[in-house]
């Protein structure tokens, strides 16, 4: 078995049911947006939440935009990966094909805001999905659409792995 093919052999284990409130797993060690082994990466906890997904989460100095705010692509990076723990739940892999963030307040660097996203309609292999960004005093600094649409395993397959060892 190739690394390539060993790595998704356990990433489609990860589709299986997940209890309310439970952990939900890394996308893989080195995903940008939640593998723990990415020195450059979030590292973005979430949980399952009903049938949404949540995570509390703050930025750090690796992702500065101008002094003291999180750079916007950074802030896209983490709820474009919240959008793929959500994918556990509808239990099928997928992509992002359209992602649209709304910046409604600055993201300051070492606060914690709440995630949450869920999906808003599924159309055949579309999947509309939505997510925000809160702040700890209930305000909403970002808000976000997306469309991802369903794809086979063999999809990754077919993009090879060259770096990701596990
Ligand atoms: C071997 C290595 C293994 C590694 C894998 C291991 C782990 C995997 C880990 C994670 C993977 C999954 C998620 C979790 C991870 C992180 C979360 C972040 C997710 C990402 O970071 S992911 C990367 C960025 N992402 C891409 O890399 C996509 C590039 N792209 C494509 O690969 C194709 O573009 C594709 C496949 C998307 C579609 O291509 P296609 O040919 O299959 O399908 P087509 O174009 O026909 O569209 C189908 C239907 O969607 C409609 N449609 C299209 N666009 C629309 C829009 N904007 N609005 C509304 N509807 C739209 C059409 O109208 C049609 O609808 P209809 O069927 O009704 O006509």
């Amino acid at each position: 078995m190739t690394d390539a093919e060993a790595l998704l052999a356990t990433w489609e284990q990860k589709f299986r049911p997940h209890p309310d409130g439970a952990d939900l797993p890394a996308h893989h060690n080195h995903c940008l947006g939640c593998g723990p082994d990415n020195p450059h990466g979030h590292r973005l906890q979430a949980r399952r939440h009903g049938d949404s997904v949540v995570a509390s989460h703050s930025f750090d100095g690796r992702h500065v935009g101008a002094p003291g705010i999180v750079h916007g692509g950074a802030v896209a990076t983490v709820i474009d990966d919240l959008y793929g723990f959500l994918l556990y739940l509808v239990g099928t892999p997928a992509v992002t094909r359209r992602l649209t963030v709304d910046y409604l307040a600055p993201v300051l660097i070492g606060t914690t805001y709440r995630l949450e996203g869920s999906v808003t309609s599924r159309e055949g292999r579309k999947l509309f999905v939505a997510a925000s960004l809160t702040a700890s005093d209930g305000r909403s600094v970002a808000t976000s659409t997306a469309v991802f649409v369903t794809v086979g395993v063999d999809h990754f397959g077919r993009c090879g792995a060259p770096s990701v060892d596990d």
